[in-house]
């Protein structure tokens, strides 16, 4: 079985974080191991508290994991302090770490900031130069670029900034602001469109961890970035339509919503 490690906050309520990194691992067929850098007391109107785990403690995950089950990709999402960022890239230096999908996290779909600003300076001197790939959103994106998005156009001319930057491929995503869901991945030789329809839902909790983590799982399998990335867009694609409504904000998405077996039965009564 292919594996995979995500690195990053748990979500209380489970839509997103190390909760819809878990889940869509295993949706997507390989296994799925972690390692936390913060506690979060979230639902899906908010996140209420946080508590972030010691630098030490967290390379001990990381090194509790690599020395054992080795994982094929290493997906990173929510980790909000300096000292745990270059922890991160101690570590994965170390460890010569393959197909690291960064997701630079900086801010809830709720709206709460789960990033210092002091972080961000060493995500992007310490860890972004070693992902193969990057999966900013737009806000996040602007802050990368140093530029606003208005645009096709803008999105395409920022992950260009953001790929020479970092030497590595982004992923810009449309998300709900610029087109109809339509992401830009942005390679030192190509822009390639992903086309996604606009799905009218608003529980879109955890859409980004969501994707990244289908991104890894493919790149674990062996698919190609650009057929990861497809494969991962069908997937979000499949688990946004399903129509889940949970909670009073925005809610999480369907991630077993392929899944169909005895053990997914409900009761008769
Ligand atoms: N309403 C929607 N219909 C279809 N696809 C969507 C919709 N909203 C987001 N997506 C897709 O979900 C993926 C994640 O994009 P999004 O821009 O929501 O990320 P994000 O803002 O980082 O997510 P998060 O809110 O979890 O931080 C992208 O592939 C995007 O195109
Ligand atoms: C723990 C965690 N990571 C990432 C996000 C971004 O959606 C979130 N809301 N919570």
């Amino acid at each position: 079985m292919k594996t995979a490690l995500t690195i990053a906050g748990s979500d209380s309520s489970g839509g997103a974080g190390i909760q819809a990194d878990i889940k869509t691992m295993a949706a997507n067929g390989v296994y799925a191991m972690s390692a936390i850098t913060a506690l979060t007391a979230q639902n899906t109107t908010g996140v209420s508290d946080i508590m972030e785990v010691t630098p030490k403690f967290l390379g001990e995950q990381i090194d509790s994991v690599f020395t054992d089950i080795r994982p094929g990709a290493v997906k990173i999402g929510m980790v909000a302090s300096a000292q745990l960022i270059s922890k991160i890239a101690e570590k994965l230096k170390e460890y010569d770490a393959k197909n690291v999908v960064v997701d630079p996290v900086m801010v809830a779909t709720s709206g709460a900031k789960l990033i210092s600003d002091d972080a961000i300076e060493t995500l992007k001197t310490e860890l972004m130069p070693l992902a193969d790939l990057l999966t900013p959103n737009i806000p996040e994106a602007e802050v990368l670029a140093d530029m606003k998005i208005g645009s096709e156009a803008e999105m395409e001319a920022a992950a260009g900034i953001i790929s020479r930057k970092y030497g590595c491929d982004v992923l810009c995503k449309g998300g709900h602001k610029v087109s109809d869901a339509s992401d830009l991945l942005c390679t030192d030789s190509q822009r390639i469109w992903f086309r996604g329809e606009r799905i009218d839902n608003p529980n879109t909790h955890g859409t980004g961890c969501t994707l990244s983590s289908a991104i890894a799982s493919n790149l674990a399998k062996g698919f190609s970035m650009e057929k990861s990335i497809e494969r991962a867009k069908a997937y979000i694609t499949g688990a946004l339509s399903a129509r889940l409504d949970l909670g009073q904000g925005s809610g999480p998405m369907d991630h077993t919503f392929d899944i169909k077996s005895a053990f997914t039965e409900e009761a008769a009564e």
